[in-house]
């Protein structure tokens, strides 16, 4: 059995995970915390303020903290984490270079996974993209991503996770143009970043390759919320039993 907290557990993605989880039979909710709270219930857990994290961890036995909240919160759960001796996934976008940094300071005292994305097909698709980025060495690449009206960042964090692979299998980085507008023709090399934001779309993200009078695109789009709750509580069970490190999505699928 492996015993969880959910953080951000009101929002989106933290109701999502609370839901999926009372279906898994080998995790238990010890903990759900959201800023504020003051007493909600979601998905049949009693939801407590934020603040009473550290707290929680130390009178309820937590074997990793599920987070999908934002940059500055994450950072400092992890490190809540790391004094509590709890594990910590999250799948938080957004962070700057100092937030990876303060990530892997955690990490250094517990287990601790980051993914942009937890569904299985974006691994597919990445680990595709690599391959197909070799082949094609000389084609125009462009990516386009697709997001809610309530996203926070752009691009989002599968994109770039998807563009700094694109630049690992080319051997050096592409400049990246955000949107184009005006005399603005496309330069040798670039890949164009291009951000829709729109209605409840769950997420989509389409890579497009051109070159030699043909076109390659490559979508991936989930359908529901699910796919990301189910992949981040997989990770969650597999984080359990591992030492204090930093780890990666793929390692879970592997
Ligand atoms: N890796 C993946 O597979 C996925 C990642 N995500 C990422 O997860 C994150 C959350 O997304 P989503 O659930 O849609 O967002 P929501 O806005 O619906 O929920 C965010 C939650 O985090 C809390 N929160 C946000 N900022 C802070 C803060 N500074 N301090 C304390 N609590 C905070 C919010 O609290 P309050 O209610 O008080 O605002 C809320 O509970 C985003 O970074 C998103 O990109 C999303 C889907 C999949
Ligand atoms: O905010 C979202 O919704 C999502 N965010 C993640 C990202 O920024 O890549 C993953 C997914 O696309 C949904």
């Amino acid at each position: 059995m492996t015993a969880i907290g959910v953080t951000g557990a009101t929002g989106t993605m933290g109701t999502a995970v609370l839901e999926t989880a009372t279906d898994r039979e080998e995790i238990d909710v010890n903990v759900a915390v959201n800023r504020g709270a003051d007493g909600e219930r979601v998905a049949g857990q009693g939801v407590h303020d934020a603040a009473d994290l550290p707290t929680l961890l130390a009178d309820r036995p937590t074997d990793v903290v599920v987070d999908f909240t934002g940059p500055e919160s994450a950072i400092e759960y992890a490190a809540a984490c790391a004094e509590a001796g709890v594990g910590f996934v999250t799948g938080t976008t957004g962070f700057d270079a100092d937030g990876r940094d303060a990530l892997e300071t955690s990490a250094e005292r517990v287990p601790l996974l980051w993914a942009t994305n937890f569904s299985q097909g974006i691994h597919a698709l990445g680990e595709a993209l690599g391959e197909i980025t070799e082949t094609l060495s000389d084609y125009d690449i462009e990516m386009t991503e697709t997001h809610h009206n309530r996203k926070q960042d752009a691009p989002s964090g599968t994109a770039k996770t998807l563009l700094d692979g694109i630049d690992d299998a080319s051997g050096g980085e592409h400049d990246r143009t955000y949107g184009r507008e005006g005399d603005q023709p496309r330069a040798d090399g670039e890949i164009g970043v291009h951000v829709r934001r729109a209605g409840g779309i769950r997420g989509e993200h389409e890579v497009l390759f051109a070159g030699n009078d043909e076109v390659l695109t490559f979508t991936h789009r989930a359908e529901s919320r699910a796919v990301f709750a189910s992949g981040a509580l997989d990770a969650a069970v597999w984080l359990a039993e591992r030492d204090p490190g930093f780890y990666e999505f793929g390692e879970v699928l592997a």
